[in-house]
């Protein structure tokens, strides 16, 4: 059987890349993949969880066929590697560090998608943007302009087929109710 391809969004500084690394070891455990993202961020700015190249590789290597999903967002690039089919196929589990604005066309090419949508309070949100100190308060404000476009419209559109995830509280919490509902002895 095919694996199940995850597709966690959410605002910026909504806790994406916290929750994926808390939850790293125990989706492990469960044989579920993180895609390990492209992104024309610098290398040192990303992380171990990306690969951060620049906007000629990244053009180079959609050009090749490297991205099963690709999408542009806050000035940068974004890619996911088509491994992901591969592991797919092979009946692993696969989660993806995913975008709002992209969910159409993921859908289309993946209509099995299972959607995370990670929420936090407003205030909260921008406090955590804030003390990340990862983007300019201008960009920040841009972010969370851009959300209020988002939030409405996904969960207009989307009804049964979404998980919405609170990310309010403590990030332990928010790693225990995501396992559960991967779980599929659980659900
Ligand atoms: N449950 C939580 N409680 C408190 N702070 C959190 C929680 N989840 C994430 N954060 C903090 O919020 C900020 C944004 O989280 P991050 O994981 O970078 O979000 P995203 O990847 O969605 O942009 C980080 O400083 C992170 O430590
Ligand atoms: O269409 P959207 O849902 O707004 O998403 C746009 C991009 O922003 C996030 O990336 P990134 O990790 O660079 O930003 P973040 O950490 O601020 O969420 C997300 O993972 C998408 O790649």
């Amino acid at each position: 059987m095919a694996g199940r391809l995850i597709y966690l969004i959410g605002p910026s500084g909504s806790g994406k890349d916290s929750l994926l690394d808390a939850a790293r070891p125990r989706l492990a455990e469960r044989g579920c993949r993180i895609v390990r993202r492209v992104i024309t961020r610098s290398a040192e700015a990303v992380g171990e969880a990306a690969q951060g190249v620049s906007a000629e590789q990244f053009v180079a290597m959609q050009a090749e066929g490297a991205f099963a999903l690709s999408w542009q967002a806050n000035g940068l690039s974004y890619g996911i590697p088509t491994d992901i089919d591969a592991w797919l196929a092979a009946g692993e589990d696969v989660l993806v560090n995913g975008s709002r604005a992209h969910l159409a066309q993921a859908r289309e090419r993946y209509p099995a998608l299972l959607v995370v949508l990670l929420s936090v309070d407003q205030a909260a949100l921008r406090q955590r943007l804030l003390a990340r100190g990862r983007e300019s308060v201008a960009d920040i404000d841009a972010r969370l302009a851009r959300n209020a476009r988002f939030t409405a419209q996904l969960l207009a559109g989307m009804g049964a087929g979404l998980l919405v995830l609170d990310n309010s509280g403590p990030l332990e919490h928010t790693v225990e109710c995501l396992l559960r509902y991967l779980d599929p002895s659980a659900r």
